[in-house]
């Protein structure tokens, strides 16, 4: 259950005077979704996603969040646009934490991702790169490569609880990713976190895509790694080559991949695997009793990472350069 901070009707109805949507006409909690308290709002202007941001996201990179979900829904990709209050800003206050009212997109998320729809994914997040190229404001990503050894020394030993040996072995996996990690590849806005979860889908179509809170400028495929790895493997841990074929094939139909960026696949989707099994690895640990939100599996991480390990190249993903 998301819903972290209650509002009241005074608070509410003191929120929406601030912008032109009119007066609440309902507001439910909605109780998907992990970090912030998401409410549902439908006012006489329409319905609209009220979010208050909670302690993931830092207040300071809020603007840049919504300055580039403005720059992206201004290109015509489909993300929630952020609505602009009358004195222009669009960030408020609730009970001291920040809050930001956002569109509403239409649609479900996929339970049982198809071929597809990762071939809806790879052709969105082309067209993601593509419109993100031209925002200038950057934020480094706090969860690249640099960052990982740190987040896996703050997991400490615990990790043998989760499999014998683990902290070991992801310290090696550490060593080689720290000195294979491609330099030079074309960088950019990447999303970062673009899950089943976080895709919407309408009649067949993709209708959004949402949560860019860990977007960040990085290796645009890197970005492509981390959703082969969140939308090729089925729930019993099997490497589905088709839906792999699909999204890279849509990606580059859009977006073509240079020589470079196709070899690095392989050690791209290791250290994706790498990111997700460390940030698991830690919430798993650190998951405070009685808590609302089940944490998520991080051995699923460690067998998509050994499996990329075991690749013999890129071609393994379904399509030759
Ligand atoms: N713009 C939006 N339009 C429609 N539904 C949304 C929108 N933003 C969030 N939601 C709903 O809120 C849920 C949680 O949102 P999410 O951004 O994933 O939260 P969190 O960052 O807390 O994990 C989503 O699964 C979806 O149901
Ligand atoms: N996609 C991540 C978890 C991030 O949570 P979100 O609710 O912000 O999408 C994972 O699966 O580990």
């Amino acid at each position: 259950m998301a819903v972290y901070t209650e509002i009241g009707d005074g608070e509410l109805d003191a929120l929406l005077a601030d912008y032109e949507i009119g007066g609440a006409i309902a507001c439910t909690g909605i109780a998907e979704g992990v970090e912030n308290s998401n409410f549902l709002l439908q006012t006489d202007a329409g319905m609209f996603i009220l979010t208050i941001y909670e302690k993931r996201v830092k207040p300071d990179d809020l603007p840049w969040f919504l300055a580039l979900l403005s720059h992206l829904s201004d290109r015509g990709f489909p993300c929630p646009v952020p609505v602009r209050r009358r004195d222009g800003g669009v960030l408020s206050d609730i009970r001291a934490k920040p809050a930001a009212i956002v569109s509403f997109l239409k649609g479900r998320w996929p339970r049982k991702p198809l071929p597809r729809h990762a071939w809806a994914v790879g052709d969105a997040l082309a067209s993601l790169h593509l419109a993100a190229a031209d925002f200038g404001p950057e934020r480094p990503n706090d969860l690249s490569v640099g960052d990982w050894r740190p987040l896996a020394e703050r997991c400490g030993p615990g990790a043998d609880d989760v499999r014998s040996g683990l902290a070991d072995e992801i310290a090696r996996e550490l060593d080689v990713l720290e000195t294979a990690w491609p330099r030079d590849l074309p960088r950019g806005i990447i999303h970062a976190d673009l899950f089943p979860d976080n895709v919407f889908f309408l009649d067949e179509r993709l209708s959004g895509v949402i949560d860019f809170y860990f977007a960040c400028n990085d290796i645009l495929v890197y970005d492509l790694a981390i959703c082969l790895n969140a939308w090729c493997f089925e729930p019993d841990g099997a490497f589905n080559i088709t839906k792999a074929r699909q999204m890279l094939g849509a990606y580059r139909a859009r977006r073509p991949l240079s020589r470079p960026e196709f070899d690095a696949l392989p050690v791209l989707a290791r250290g994706a695997a790498m990111r997700f099994l460390l940030t698991r690895l830690y919430d798993w640990l650190n998951h405070p009793e009685g808590a609302f939100v089940t944490p998520k599996n991080p051995l699923e991480y460690w067998r998509k990472l050994d499996f990329h390990r075991g690749v013999g190249g890129a071609a393994a993903y379904g399509l030759d350069f």
